[in-house]
């Protein structure tokens, strides 16, 4: 019998393997899946180390993972789509399809959503999952599981960037260097921007960037957000200002410079979580009339063209991979991941052979330097 081990969140910093009942199916439209990998996302590490994220408190035991691919074992009596042995990416979040919000479109702001891994809910480090057919998708021949398992950051990013109405031929400057901010510096590419400027402040984010998709780097300076902004927009030529800023990082001085990168009626895009509360400099929205939007998830048709543009080869994710590790080595990868010692790890499902170990190919001495003074990862 295959396993359905799961890595179940106990309390802050005591995390558990657990073998539990294989879940059934619970509608004639839900598909079983088999997860093959799950990545590991700065929330599953924050309520890890937290037990919280805002108002999501883990109160009983809670299997982390949200960020999966999978093989379906087993459909439901009206699944149409889907057969048994069909690879799919998983969408992690299932709205109620009957609120205001998912009936105008816009089913990832749902105040029912059933997401996994944000308590009560458990999520997809496990053996087997239960899901509707319609948040499964299907992968194209030549994108592998493991890619699967990156499309849902990819997806965070291409919502983002969509939210950032990106045209082509515009400047965007993305603050924050981690897999969000890489995979909106690669999505934003793919809409046509001709300079993405990647802002962190550890030397070998930036470095990976402009290997990646960043045309530009620059390195955040301990000084006001008015002298790094125009340090910025000198160091990347920037004119008047960038067309588009988006902050990936969650962090409030990387948030108050981005006002004063922004040119004239450009635009902002909050994507990343840091503090609830920051002082924002309202003066510069208000004067530039900068159009600020918000970016939270991801919603319809993100996750298609998400799958789209990897199977078109025009988003690479392969290349965040740092390494994949076999399921009993869970602990250890988020240890890593929290450490800043990784770009994305993957964690290969309890019935999935593992076939490559950690290669932390990020330069683990300037990570490491930067974790002790206390600087990267969001927790
Ligand atoms: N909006 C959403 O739906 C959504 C979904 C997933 C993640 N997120 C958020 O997006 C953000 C990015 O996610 P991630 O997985 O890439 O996280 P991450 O922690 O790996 O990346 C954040 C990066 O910001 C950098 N940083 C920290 N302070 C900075 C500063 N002052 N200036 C510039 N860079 C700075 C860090 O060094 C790090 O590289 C996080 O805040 C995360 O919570 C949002
Ligand atoms: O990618 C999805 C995100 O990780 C989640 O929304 C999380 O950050 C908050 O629940």
């Amino acid at each position: 019998m295959a396993s359905n081990l799961s890595f179940v969140l106990n309390k802050p910093n005591d995390v558990t393997f657990e073998e539990r009942p294989v879940p059934k199916l619970q509608n004639p439209h839900d598909v079983l899946v088999a997860v093959n990998y799950t990545g590991i996302c700065g929330s599953d590490v924050h309520y890890w180390v937290h037990g919280a994220i805002g108002h999501f408190v883990v109160k009983d035991p809670m299997v982390l993972g949200h960020e999966s691919a999978g093989t379906v074992v087993e459909v439901g009596p009206e699944v149409k789509t889907l057969k048994k042995g069909d690879r799919i990416a998983l969408e992690p979040g299932y709205p109620c399809r009957r609120c205001g919000s998912c009936l105008s479109g816009h089913y990832n702001l749902c105040p029912d959503m059933v997401f996994a891994a944000t308590p009560p809910y458990h999520g997809t480090l496990t053996g087997f999952w239960v899901a509707p057919f319609d948040f499964c998708y299907k992968l194209p021949e030549n994108v592998s599981l493991q890619e699967g398992a990156l499309i849902e950051p990819l997806a965070v990013a291409v919502h983002i960037v969509k939210q950032a109405r990106v045209q082509p031929g515009q400047s965007v400057v993305i603050m924050g260097a981690g897999p969000v901010g890489l995979l909106c510096g690669a999505v934003a590419r793919a809409y046509g921007a001709t300079k993405v400027v990647a802002v962190d402040i550890v030397q070998a984010k930036l470095d990976f960037a402009l290997s990646y998709a960043a045309t530009h780097t620059y390195m955040s300076q301990r000084v006001s957000p008015e002298e790094n902004a125009a340090a910025l927009i000198k160091s990347a030529d920037l004119g008047a200002g960038a067309d588009v800023v988006i902050d990936a990082s969650g962090a409030e001085p990387s948030i108050q410079a981005a006002l004063h990168v922004v040119r004239m009626g450009g635009t902002y895009v909050q994507g990343g979580m840091g503090k609830a509360d920051i002082t924002f400099p309202i003066m510069a929205l208000c004067l530039k009339e900068v159009t600020a939007r918000g970016s939270f998830r991801y919603g319809s048709g993100d996750y298609k063209l998400a799958i789209d543009l990897v199977a078109a080869g025009r988003v690479d994710v392969k290349k965040l991979v740092t390494g994949v590790v076999p399921f009993e080595d869970a602990e250890e990868a988020f240890k890593k991941v929290k450490e800043g010692q990784v770009i994305k790890i993957l964690i290969a499902g309890p019935n999935e052979k593992v076939v490559q170990g950690m290669d932390t190919s990020v330069d683990e001495k300037k990570l490491q330097q930067a974790q002790a003074a206390g600087s990267t990862g969001c927790c």
